[in-house]
């Protein structure tokens, strides 16, 4: 098999040796890699003419890390690894950091997790002020497993450590220099030959030569270090308590402080060997490369287009959408033109992309005057005269979208890319009146649109592959994670969605009660459970949805008029400060009482009489009840090639509905549990419930054929 990267040594005449990882992308860390970089360091030290050694990365990036993708093969047993404790202890440990000759890392672009801890294991560390160092292990549900949990807290002292850890909040080289992470800034031309000078200073005795795992100045004391680490513990069970790595971390973090950071470098050797074959860390990894294969579309994406440049984006419309989308763009300096319909109504709109603005500074990500050479990107108009140069429209919630794009097709170069942002209406009747309908593309943000990290790109059967590579290329550039998406009602984040509201109100007619169906969403992971989340929407666009939702799939609609009952007594959600829950004037909900009288009436017109059974499910019971439908739906989406792969659907909803990551997204977490058991128990809801809960076919056939529900169907034709 082919090696998969490999460390480079040259020696100078300075008597320095220059090792440098190159495993593109981003220089992992993989086994291969670490073998030659320990063979590199036998060479070094045996050798006469070597004093000192600087270890730096491959065109500007230090190392991104241990190889993410030898994860799988350890997880599934195919991969054998070294014996535990060779890479943190003999090779890092014993070998570099113990050497009689010194080490200095050379760093540039990232140094994350493995590869900060080389970096950290060197004996000095000089960094340019860009260069992002950060241990983001935790992300992917495992510790710092190269020593990093030691040697960090040391560098850094205890509270930052266990912040940038637990956190997995890298630094830029400026904050990393300030906190003692690196020792010296310099620009990018002079990174390696200043590494070498640090070196051979240390190796004249002229600089210091620290070894970082014994350094005890930044430690707290252990009084102290036990009250920080009590606080950290307690911080992290609120922030997810279904969590254990985060507490595993903290153990071994403490280890060391109490009993010394060899004992702590055993126990962080053999928790991150544990937690490597968890759950969690397997579903972690799965998000990781789900993530980054949304935007690898095949058909689109594999025919080598190149983006076009976009250097204008026109908006029609500045309500919430428009304004929330214009601030996303301009936050990546793309220029931007919103169109409104009268004075009041642009100004109102600018006001509201300021308010984004004053919002991020208010919380310090963004300096005064950012925001205001950010909002000078912005240009209100009242007319298309200045659409001639722009390459793409983004047409918000306004009526006559029709009218609208057939005034763009007049305005706007015939290059212009034509995006409307709707979560439902139907693309192919949009550009009816025009004869662009290659370059009309559904831009469905989510609100807010400059926060909400998702992107659903909508495309019909006759947008083309270049508007498609366009619109990925933008939403890489903003910061967003691209789906796309065929053109149906509610696409795939809100189809998805649907179902689990649903479901939440037909049981509450049959008996559960609203606390205890949020309460097991929540303990599940969700952020919010259905009401509470319907409440925080409003009950005017979810009772407006459930129409449109009951126009294109009649036959699966359960017909709950729990919600219509409840606006027609003033009750919508959040905003009127009374919806399933009550609001005090800080936006806290808690129960109301008097919200039994609805749910009566509404199980009175259903004709339904609450079975006090369901009262006593379990919540992993509810769970299922709640979750099922919305997996049958997300195979539905899957099966009419809305979308192309089951990966997608795990993000979409990890980041349209907030499923919880660690479970590895809808699909992921549904073949966890199995097709047939999914299938068994819907099939059994549908005999006592209704149609609402059939098993869709392509469910029930790959329940039959037992294949899991994300195993690719080649047969599956895109149908958009
Ligand atoms: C023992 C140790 O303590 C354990 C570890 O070190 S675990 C690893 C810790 N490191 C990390 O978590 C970093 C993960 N990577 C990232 O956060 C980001 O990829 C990054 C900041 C390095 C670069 O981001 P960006 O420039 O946007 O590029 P991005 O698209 O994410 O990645 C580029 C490619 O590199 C791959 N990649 C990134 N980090 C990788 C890693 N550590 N291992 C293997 N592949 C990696 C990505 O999968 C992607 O591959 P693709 O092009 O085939 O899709």
């Amino acid at each position: 098999m082919a090696n998969k990267g490999r460390a480079e040594m040259e020696v100078g005449a300075d008597g320095v040796a220059l090792i440098t990882i190159v495993n593109p992308p981003v220089n992992s860390l993989s086994i291969d890699v670490l073998l030659c970089l320990k063979d590199n360091y036998e060479q070094a030290l045996s050798r006469d003419d070597v004093k000192a050694i600087v270890i730096t990365g491959a065109k500007g990036k230090f190392s991104g890390g241990f190889d993410i993708t030898a994860f799988g093969g350890v997880q599934g047993g195919s991969t054998e690894q070294p014996k535990i404790g060779y890479i943190s202890i003999d090779l890092l440990t014993d070998t570099l950091e113990g050497a009689r000759k010194p080490s200095v890392a050379a760093i540039d672009g990232l140094a994350l997790g493995g590869g900060l801890e080389v970096a950290m294991a060197c004996h000095a560390r000089i960094s340019t002020s860009t260069a992002q160092l950060g241990l983001p292990e935790l992300q992917l549900g495992v510790i710092p497993g190269f020593g990093g949990t030691q040697r960090l807290p040391r560098l850094v002292g205890l509270t930052k450590g266990l912040e940038m850890i637990l956190l997995s909040k890298p630094v830029k080289g400026e904050e990393a220099y300030k906190l003692g992470l690196v020792d010296a800034l310099v620009p990018r031309d002079e990174l390696v030959k200043t590494a070498r000078f640090w070196a051979l200073e240390i190796a004249a005795c002229r600089k210091p030569w620290i070894r970082s795992l014994y350094k005890t100045d930044k430690l707290e004391s252990l009084g102290d270090a036990r009250e920080i680490l009590k606080f950290a513990r307690a911080q992290a069970q609120k922030q997810a308590a279904n969590l254990q790595h985060p507490l595993v971390c903290i153990d071994v973090i403490e280890e060391g402080i109490v009993s010394g950071p060899r004992a702590g470098l055993w126990k962080e050797a053999h928790s991150f060997q544990t937690l490597l074959l968890s759950e969690t860390c397997k579903s972690l990894i799965h998000v990781f490369f789900a993530q980054r294969a949304t935007s690898k579309v095949p058909g689109i994406t594999d025919l080598g287009l190149m983006p076009r440049k976009i250097t204008k984006v026109g908006i029609l419309g500045g309500g919430l959408m428009g304004s929330g989308i214009a601030t996303a763009l301009i936050l990546s300096s793309y220029p931007v033109i919103l169109k409104e319909v009268n004075e009041n109504f642009l100004k109102a709109g600018i006001d509201r992309v300021k308010a984004n603005l004053q919002s991020r500074v208010r919380k310090g990500k963004m300096t005064q005057d950012k925001c205001e050479r950010t909002l000078s990107l912005l240009t209100g108009v009242l007319d298309y005269e200045s659409f001639k140069d722009v390459d793409l429209a983004v047409i918000e919630n306004v009526s006559l979208k029709q009218q609208i794009f057939a005034d763009l097709e007049k305005y706007c170069s015939p290059n212009c890319v034509l995006a409307t942002n709707t979560s439902t209406i139907d693309l192919n009747l949009v550009g009816e009146k025009t004869k662009s309908r290659d370059r009309i593309v559904g831009a469905h943000f989510f609100s807010p649109a400059h926060v909400m990290p998702l992107l659903e790109i909508v495309r019909t059967h006759e947008t083309s592959p270049q508007v498609v590579v366009d619109l990925l290329d933008v939403g890489k550039k903003i910061r967003k994670t691209p789906i796309v998406v065929g053109n149906c009602t509610g696409f795939a984040v809100n189809r998805m969605f649907f179902p689990y509201t649903q479901s939440a109100l037909l049981f509450v007619d049959y008996g559960l009660d609203v606390y205890k169906i949020d309460r097991a969403c929540t303990k599940f992971g969700m952020p919010m459970g259905p009401f509470r989340v319907a409440d925080l929407v409003g009950f005017g666009v979810a009772v407006a949805t459930g129409m449109q939702y009951l126009q294109s799939f009649p036959e699966r609609v359960y017909k709950s008029m729990l919600m219509s009952i409840m606006v027609e007594d003033k009750r919508t959600g959040e905003a009127t400060r009374k919806g399933f829950y009550k609001y005090d004037g800080k936006r806290k909900a808690s129960p109301d009482p008097e919200l039994m009288k609805y749910i009566e009436k509404s199980r009175n017109m259903a004709g339904v009489t609450p079975n006090p059974e369901l009262m006593k499910l379990p919540d992993k019971d509810i769970v299922e009840m709640v979750f099922f439908p919305v997996v049958n739906e997300a195979c539905r989406v899957l099966d009419e090639g809305i979308a192309v792969k089951a990966s997608d659907l795990d993000i979409a909803s990890i980041m349209g509905m907030g499923f919880p990551p660690y479970r590895g997204g809808i699909m992921f977490w549904a073949d966890t549990l199995g097709a047939n058991y999914i299938f068994e128990r819907l099939e059994a809801w549908s005999k006592m419930y209704g149609d609402f809960f059939k098993p869709c076919s392509y469910l029930t056939e790959r329940a039959a054929k037992g294949i899991p529900l994300s195993a690719p169907a080649n047969q599956t034709r895109a149908r958009l």
